[in-house]
């Protein structure tokens, strides 16, 4: 089984406006609402790729409901733990350009921590776990850390999809897959990327403190998979951006749904591109017919 965490969902509450004028009224042209969260997205697009997972994590209040109603009648398994503050919400505006404001999310008290790991506890040798988002900041930096600690007697697959130090403190326990974006390569070693030789560089560098593999991706200039002693680059297909959010998610979705049934990481890749694109080229996540138009168009160029 894939299990999506997501320590902080959100409802993400899309607003498209023509002009975005600061200190004045602006009113929206069209306004969507979709359930979010990065492990909450991988679990959507999952299910939207035919491949089964259920989203574990942490939801409360009104929002959390409608994000458990929505995910339920998708169909899609969930088995959150319930907090007294609500689900956040996310604003993304889409103007002429994109942008997010997202908000801080409930506590978590210790005692629903533990209540959490308890469901870690039962997960089995050949099963996927994929730490995804942010973590709220009164929980320590070394949480998915301790996460997979609690797993590390058995055989569990595990991706991260995070910044920053919690992100850093997984890599000794050599995650399966990290999926960092440019900005946050940048981020993790104080650098400016200027080329794709820089991206091998600092990818190698997640490696070597302990990643398996790393798909460094780079919105519409494509993304590069750094494996076992390979580099790969793929350019992302052209398309009309409609909502790029989610489509880093997308990629880890697209991934996976390929890798359980094939184990094969290359062509795995191949399936992140698509279905990282897929959702950019829409208003909600991918859908499997748009992943599967985009896949034959999908080149893959070795690096080294
Ligand atoms: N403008 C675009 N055109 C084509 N493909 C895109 C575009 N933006 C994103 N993608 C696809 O989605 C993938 C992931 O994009 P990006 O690097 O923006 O991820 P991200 O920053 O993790 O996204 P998010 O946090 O919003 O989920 C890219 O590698 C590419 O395949
Ligand atoms: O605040 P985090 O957890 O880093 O990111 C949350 C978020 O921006 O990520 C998803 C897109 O990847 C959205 O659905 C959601 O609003």
């Amino acid at each position: 089984m894939i299990y999506t965490v997501t320590f902080n969902p959100a409802i993400d509450y899309n607003l498209e406006i023509d002009k975005i004028n600061f200190g004045e009224t602006n009113r929206a042209k069209d306004t969507y609402i979709y359930p979010g969260g990065k492990g909450i997205n991988i679990s959507r697009v999952l299910y939207n790729l035919e491949v089964e997972s259920t989203a574990l994590g942490f939801i409360g209040g009104f929002t959390g409901k409608y994000l458990e109603e929505y995910l339920k009648k998708s169909d899609i398994n969930t088995d959150f733990i319930y907090l007294d503050e609500p689900t956040r919400i996310n604003v993304k505006l889409k103007s002429e350009i994109e942008t997010e404001i997202n908000a801080i999310g409930p506590d978590i008290p210790d005692e629903k921590i533990e209540e959490f790991y308890k469901k870690i506890d039962k997960l089995k040798d050949g099963d996927f776990l994929i730490l995804a988002g942010n973590i709220q900041s009164s929980l320590r930096r070394d949480m998915y850390f301790t996460i997979q600690e609690r797993c590390s007697e058995k055989n569990i697959n595990i991706i991260v999809d995070t910044t920053g130090e919690s992100l850093e403190k997984t890599l000794s326990n050599n995650p399966f897959l990290i999926k960092p974006n440019k900005k946050e390569l940048e981020e993790i070693f104080n650098i400016e990327i200027k080329d794709n030789e820089d991206i091998i560089k600092y990818g190698q560098k997640l490696q070597r403190r302990g990643a398996e593999n790393v798909i460094v991706s780079m919105g519409g200039d494509g993304a590069i998979l750094l494996s076992e002693n390979e580099v790969h680059f793929v350019k992302s297909p052209k398309g009309i951006l409609k909502n790029s959010v989610g489509s880093g998610d997308s990629m880890i979705a697209g991934f996976l749904s390929s890798y359980t049934k094939t184990k094969d990481v290359l062509n795995s890749f191949r399936w992140a591109v698509a279905a990282g694109s897929a959702t950019a080229f829409s208003s909600d996540l991918a859908k499997k017919e748009e992943v599967e138009q985009l896949l034959d168009n999908i080149v893959i160029e070795r690096l080294k």
